[in-house]
């Protein structure tokens, strides 16, 4: 037997993608995608994404779409490839997430993304312990008073004037795996160039630096506008390129975005170790 997939990516955070309607049988675990992320022996991506059918759950979602890090954790959210699957699905679609329901829509080279609305209470995020989510009370290095957002996912956002000079790649997995953050945490290191103009460098959660991240581009701007420091709508520049981000005054978060299909190919389940 042999699974489809398709390898998309937003900005160079690249995804393999199934649909795993059309492979109901294959037990889709930690493991495999572990496996199947692996830049090495397997196909290679930052995330996994599974598209399955709606749950009872799920309300008037037309699908599902589940998330799997490249370390194997299952999470809920991401930005980018809501909208490569809205590129993979060809039309506006509800969509299902562990994260909540988000809508999206293809538009021409990309997808626009109605996110949801930010959580900021300390169970919401989540913290270990309660404090003031907009500037936790806490530092790492340089690294100092974050803002804490869940856009769907956890995320602590720092205010720095040269993202550059941090050195991510060591503070990032410190930050993310602080017993603090009882389900680990993504780490934004952000700077406001102008009032519509972020500069943003990730380190993910389960996935490490990554050339973009899409939910952390809207906390970014959710953490940068509730601080007063931009308007409600910016451009977010990642290191793989921009996104635009608004933040309504109804607290509705939208995303819009290129996509790509990178290309399409098929494997082998049981040559990683699945039934
Ligand atoms: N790359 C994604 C985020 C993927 C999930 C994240 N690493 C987490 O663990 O929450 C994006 O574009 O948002």
């Amino acid at each position: 037997m042999r699974v489809d997939f398709t390898k998309m990516h937003g900005l160079g955070n690249d995804f393999v993608v199934i649909d795993h309607r059309a492979h109901e049988s294959v037990a889709i675990d930690r493991a495999l995608a572990a496996a199947l992320a692996d830049r090495h022996t397997g196909i290679g991506c930052d995330q996994l994404i599974v598209l399955e059918a709606a749950r009872d759950e799920d309300e008037d979602a037309d699908f599902r779409m589940r998330i799997w890090n490249v370390d194997g954790g299952e999470v809920e959210a991401c930005g980018n490839a809501s909208r490569a699957v809205a590129l993979f699905h060809g039309a506006q679609a509800r969509v299902a997430t562990a994260g909540g329901i988000i809508a999206v829509t293809p538009e021409r080279g990309g997808a626009a993304v109605a996110m949801g609305k930010p959580r900021f209470g300390w169970e919401d995020i989540p913290l270990d312990y309660a404090m003031d989510s907009s500037a936790l009370p806490l530092s790492w290095g340089p690294l100092e008073q974050p803002f804490a957002v869940n856009v769907g996912n956890p995320h602590v956002v720092f205010f720095v004037d040269d993202i550059e000079a941090v050195d991510l790649a060591t503070l990032g997995p410190e930050i993310e795996h602080d017993p603090v953050f009882p389900e680990g945490i993504n780490v934004g290191i952000a700077s406001v160039e102008a009032r519509d103009y972020i500069s943003l460098r990730v380190w993910e959660r389960g996935a490490g630096l990554t050339r973009a991240c899409g939910t952390g581009a809207c906390a970014a701007l959710v953490a940068a506008a509730e601080r007063g420091l931009t308007e409600r709508t910016a451009t977010v520049n990642l290191p793989g390129g921009r996104l635009t981000i608004s933040y309504g005054e109804d607290g509705a978060i939208v995303m819009r975005g290129p996509a790509v299909e990178s290309f399409r190919g098929s494997f082998d389940p049981s040559a990683f170790g699945a039934a």
